[in-house]
């Protein structure tokens, strides 16, 4: 019936266990493995986390050693008051008796409780430990890899598995540590006691381990696919929310629907299989504890009849085979759990090993103060060691000047501007500030001179005032309203219920695409930097907003060396330097008269933008 209901959302390639979800290492579509070495290694650095706790870590261990100690005492107390205190001494110390049994329960409670709660400590301190390794490991990766992964996948990474981690660490490890020193304490007394009718119990053992290793085996890749497919799924559901309008624009949305449905449906099945096939596993244990029980009871009733053991014997071994697959029981409970923990735990280590932004270099310097001469001398740049994106530029740009970008569509504008700004290097040739190689500047500094003033600009959710004090935290109020009165800001802000104290919502919802910008320039005029990179709106903007915003701009760019990434040619005439760009390569450079003069594609774009405006 499951596989029926299955069946509308079966896709070709949707075979449980050959994954067709996007992965970090792999590509699409290979199988997952899950070795022994893999697992071993995740679980070396699982280790080294909880390594720094190890003091309550030993604690922890005692308690487990007691608390199994104590349950291994209770079943031989009372085959020892069944043999000694009833049979031979008529009952008369059973009061003695009673009390040290109560006292050996209490006491293995108290200490399950004290592993359990330590336990917990040590975990949620672990898990804290691990999220903010990888948040701040995160926020060191290059540009290059926020390219190729959807936000959602990541974000995944940070809770879902990060939370698997946490309950197994919360309550599975120590279960699984206290149930294997119990089996082997339990053997150990079962020896002691009979040494036949251990090995009699021992029977069903090889068929429990086989029927673990069978399962297990299958299980492993399975639960690995079904957090590979839930990271998948996450990245689709952020995609897909943050591409609303345009989804709504293109009336996608059922074709949306059945994208998630299929993707919602391979985490069912990879679920499914994954819990049906290790929910076998207490079910096998189950009955071979019973076979095991059976075979003790029958025989051990035997063993006593001709008076080979103790009534009291059998009466502790039907307790300890009890005792003995209970941990069994427990650790393939655990296994689930374990399984899907390490699963997660490799995702997370698998962003931990991407490699940072190179670190700079080691004699990097920060800059205390910028002029702001940036120089390209036969820059050449390709995105994956292909063909060049950018190809031979050369430019120099002085303090102060405003250098204009333009060029088609796909020219390398944004790509120069993110060699500028060190989140690419470039394949050959140098790029310098103030006659410094960039490379020998730290990143952070180069940065902390530049302003951005996109498109899109960036809010955040909190009010105004915070948002266009992220420019400079240190910023007083009157230094934040006088940024947005040169940005031509404050009119707006003012006028707006709750002025600069109006909360925005995510992304800055709730104001229009000119306020955003006028707040971004306020935040860039705050930031004081010597350099500017200006990517100009393309969006409509009404003509009063444009031109407040052109005179915000004009203020902000004052003495600054600014780049502007110019869409309408109309606002660029004044540019020191327009630099025309195409396939990659730097066709004209100069004034705006100059190239006119000159001819070529930089007369050819104003007559087809004047041609426009005119149509
Ligand atoms: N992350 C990337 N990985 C691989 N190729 C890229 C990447 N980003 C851009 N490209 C390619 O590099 C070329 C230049 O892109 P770039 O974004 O610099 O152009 P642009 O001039 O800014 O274009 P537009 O005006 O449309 O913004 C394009 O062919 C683009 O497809």
């Amino acid at each position: 019936m499951f596989k029926a209901l299955l069946e509308p959302f079966r896709h070709p390639k949707l075979n449980v266990g050959l994954g067709d979800a996007a992965s970090f290492g792999s590509p699409r579509g290979r199988k997952p493995k899950a070795t022994a070495k893999d697992w071993s290694a995740t679980l070396r650095r699982i280790w080294s986390y909880l390594a720094k706790r190890k003091a309550k870590l030993v604690l922890v261990l005692v308690m487990v050693l007691l608390s199994s100690g104590l349950a291994l005492l209770g079943p031989y107390l009372i085959s020892r008051a069944v043999d000694h205190y009833l049979e031979r001494d008529g009952g008369r110390t059973w009061g003695i008796f009673l009390i040290t049994l109560a006292v050996v329960y209490l006491l293995n409670s108290l200490t399950s409780w004290l592993q359990n709660i330590w336990m917990i400590e040590i975990a949620q301190e672990t898990v804290y430990r691990m999220r903010t390794d990888l948040f701040a490991h995160l926020h060191r990766l290059p540009i290059p890899f926020f390219n190729r992964r959807q936000q959602g996948e990541i974000m995944s990474r940070l809770t879902n598995d990060i939370e698997n981690i946490s309950s197994t660490l919360n309550s599975s490890a120590i279960q699984i540590f206290s149930s294997v020193l119990t089996l082997l304490g339990t053997v150990g007394v079962m020896l002691w006691l009979s040494p036949l009718l251990t090995l009699l119990t021992f029977i069903v053992v090889p068929l429990m381990i086989l029927g673990m290793r069978w399962i297990t085996r299958r299980t492993g890749p399975l639960f690995k696919e079904r957090q590979r497919n839930m990271g998948e799924l996450n990245g689709f559901i952020e995609e897909t929310l943050s591409g609303q309008r345009i989804i709504k624009a293109f009336s996608q949305k059922e074709r949306v629907i059945s994208g998630f449905r299929e993707r919602n449906a391979r985490i069912m099945l990879s679920g499914y299989w994954a819990q049906a096939i290790s929910g076998f596993i207490p079910k096998l244990m189950n009955g071979l504890n019973n076979l095991s029980f059976a075979i003790v009871a029958g025989v051990g009733g035997l063993l006593a009849i001709r008076g080979l053991v103790t009534v009291g014997v059998i009466i502790a071994f039907v307790e300890y085979t009890r005792q003995f697959t209970r941990p069994l029981n427990d650790l393939a409970n655990q296994w689930n759990t374990l399984l899907s923990a390490i699963a997660g735990a490799e995702r997370v280590f698998e962003v931990l090993d991407e490699g940072a932004e190179a670190k700079d270099e080691g004699a990097a310097v920060s800059l205390d103060h910028v002029e702001g001469t940036v120089k390209f001398s036969g820059v050449s740049f390709s995105y994956d060691g292909g063909a060049d994106t950018l190809q031979d530029i050369s430019f120099e740009a002085k303090p102060g000047e405003m250098i204009a970008l333009v060029g088609p569509t796909g020219a390398g504008k944004t790509t120069l501007i993110g060699l500028l700004s060190r989140f690419y290097d470039p394949d050959k040739g140098s790029i310098t500030l103030d006659g410094r190689e960039l490379s020998s500047i730290r990143r952070e500094s180069l940065r902390s001179h530049m302003a951005f003033v996109l498109q899109d600009s960036f809010l955040f959710k909190g009010t105004i005032r915070d948002n266009i004090r992220y420019g400079r935290l240190d910023a007083s109020d009157g230094e934040v309203e006088a940024a947005a009165k040169l940005a031509n800001a404050h009119s707006f802000i003012m006028r707006m219920k709750g002025g600069y104290e109006r909360m925005l919502s995510v992304d800055g919802s709730g104001i229009s695409q000119g306020q955003k910008q006028l707040l971004a320039i306020a935040r860039a005029i705050l930031a004081n930097p010597s350099m500017l990179v200006l990517d100009e709106a393309t969006s409509s903007i009404d003509t009063v907003t444009e031109i407040k915003i052109q005179e915000g701009l004009q203020a902000l760019m004052k003495g600054r060396t600014s780049f502007v990434i110019a869409h309408r040619l109309g606002t660029i005439r004044a540019a020191d330097r327009i630099l025309v760009l195409q396939g990659g390569r730097l066709l004209q450079q100069g004034s705006h008269e100059e190239l006119l003069q000159e001819g070529g594609l930089y007369s050819e774009l104003v007559r087809g933008s004047s041609d426009s405006a005119a149509g």
